[in-house]
């Protein structure tokens, strides 16, 4: 089932936007973060860690956010704003790999390696390092401006040498590595990453001028496009410009996408630390898209900074399928979104308006297909072909699978559930994985691809 509908899916076209960077992957073991916690001592970093630094300014915002994410064991981002700390961390790290990075860039690859049949990707900065992180596969496509007109080319050959390159730092982190802060031992709950973004100046979230009346004619051209970055945009930069305008410019962006054909478009959301950022992008753009994905962490985020404080603390903290439904209903009806996806440590959730097109049995099938690309991913470290979703396949779902779906038996008895459209399946969790960065745009890229081949399957596409 799962193969025939990943073989249904590689049958569409898709664009994908804006982020990449470089990935620079640390995998931590005890003794590196012991020798951190060391260095700054544990009283200095139990005190930065109350304070709950939203940037990274100064190596013990790091190590306190660090600490923070491997005590609770959740996937987190923290935007480095600091630029002169970047020898800091090289002085400090041994980097084990380094890897294409960002929704955009992970998104595009995995869909030129599992043979989309068109596979477009935009993101303003490619300089030759970043260029050459892409797949070479025929099927991929970097779109440029010639002679007035529209040329797709392979990413390899449309870099541009002076374009800047950026970097993020990667900390993946294992359930059980142990360490100690002070009086207490502190063991890791839940494997996962820790990304230290890099927030600079000359990294932009937009589209070049030149190419921006070509929007509607890739929007024409594909089956769906793949939105994401945003929380790559500052509140202010220092030639006057700010969040509104590339807020706007975003919006014109779907809207053009949208003009030939009302393409569907997936926003992946990505953590947003800055509380009135992540409210802009979430009012601005939300409406305009529709489908969007997130993870456990970011829903939290996204409630809070809907106002619903209350709820999004008791989602981070024990993650509980009720809030998470009840979160998802007030997303979707505030937003109106025709889909949300919601991808956790132990299950994945869709939740539509009872309208939606597909039935629940095939939106089941969607979270199947995704959740078992991401098992192929966190056992192989990347998945170079279709037929690689085998291995997913014999990954068993999570030993909390019954759990799941009696809480969400419960759920659905407690909650008002009629005017939508509820799934909710485990996940397969590989209990080594090679690692888990990039393993949510894997998530999204099989929900929301499998959901359009199934559309578009109905006629409804
Ligand atoms: N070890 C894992 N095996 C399979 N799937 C996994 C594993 N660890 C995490 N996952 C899934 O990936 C998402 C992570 O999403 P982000 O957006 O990258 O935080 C997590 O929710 C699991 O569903
Ligand atoms: O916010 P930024 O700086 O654009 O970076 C996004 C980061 O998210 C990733 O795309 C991974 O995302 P997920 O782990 O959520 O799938 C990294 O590759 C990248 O470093
Ligand atoms: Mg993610």
């Amino acid at each position: 089932m799962v193969r025939e509908l990943l073989d249904k899916a590689r049958e569409l076209s898709m664009f994908t936007a804006y982020n990449t960077n470089v990935d620079a992957i640390v995998y931590l073991n005890g003794k590196t973060v012991q020798r951190l916690i060391d260095e700054f001592g544990a009283e200095a970093v139990k005190r930065r860690m109350e304070e709950y630094p939203r940037e990274i300014n100064e190596p013990l915002d790091f190590v306190a956010r660090l600490v923070h994410a491997l005590k609770t064991g959740k996937p987190m981002a923290v935007p480095l704003v600091n630029e002169e700390l970047q020898a800091w961390f090289d002085s400090h790290f041994k980097y084990d790999v380094e890897r294409m990075g960002g929704q955009a860039g992970i998104i595009a690859n995995l869909l030129a390696n599992l043979d989309f049949r068109e596979v477009l990707v935009y993101t303003p900065h490619l300089a030759k390092r970043q260029a050459e992180m892409f797949v070479k596969k025929p099927n991929l496509f970097y779109p440029v401006v010639e002679n007035g007109k529209l040329v797709l080319k392979h990413p390899w050959e449309a870099y541009r040498e002076n374009d800047p390159v950026k970097v993020n730092r990667i900390f993946e982190f294992r359930a059980g590595t142990t360490f100690r802060l002070g009086n207490e031992t502190i063991t890791v709950p839940f494997s996962g990453r820790f990304i230290v973004s890099a927030r600079f100046e000359s990294i932009r979230i937009y589209t070049e001028p030149e190419l921006k009346s070509f929007l509607p004619e890739i929007g024409q051209r594909v089956d769906g496009a793949i939105l994401s970055g945003y929380q790559g945009i500052k509140l202010r930069y220092s030639e006057g410009k700010d969040a509104n305008y590339y807020l706007r410019e975003a919006k014109k962006d779907i809207l053009l996408l949208k003009r030939e054909k009302d393409v569907k478009v997936h926003l992946e959301f990505a953590s947003i630390q800055n509380r009135e950022l992540r409210k802009k992008v979430i009012y601005n753009l939300f409406p305009l898209v529709d489908s969007v994905g997130m993870d456990e962490a970011e829903i939290a985020y996204v409630l809070s900074a809907l106002g619903y404080d209350k709820l999004a603390e008791r989602i981070f903290t024990y993650n509980r399928i009720e809030d998470t439904v009840l979160g998802g209903k007030i997303l979707i009806d505030e937003m109106n979104l025709e889909l949300l996806q919601i991808h956790t440590i132990y299950y994945i959730m869709y939740i539509a308006h009872a309208d939606n097109p597909l039935s629940e049995a095939e939106l089941r099938q969607s979270l199947e297909l995704a959740t078992t690309l991401a098992a192929s991913r966190a056992s192989l470290g990347d998945i170079t072909s279709p037929d690689q979703i085998s291995v997913g396949m014999n990954v068993p779902y999570n030993e909390r699978g019954e759990y799941v779906k009696l809480r969400f038996e419960e759920a659905k008895r407690r909650l008002r559930t009629k005017e939508y459209k509820l799934v909710i399946i485990p996940t397969r969790l590989v209990q080594n994985p090679v690692s888990t960065v990039g393993l949510g745009d894997t998530i999204s890229t099989g929900a929301f691809t499998s959901y359009l081949a199934m559309l578009k399957d109905n006629g409804e596409l």
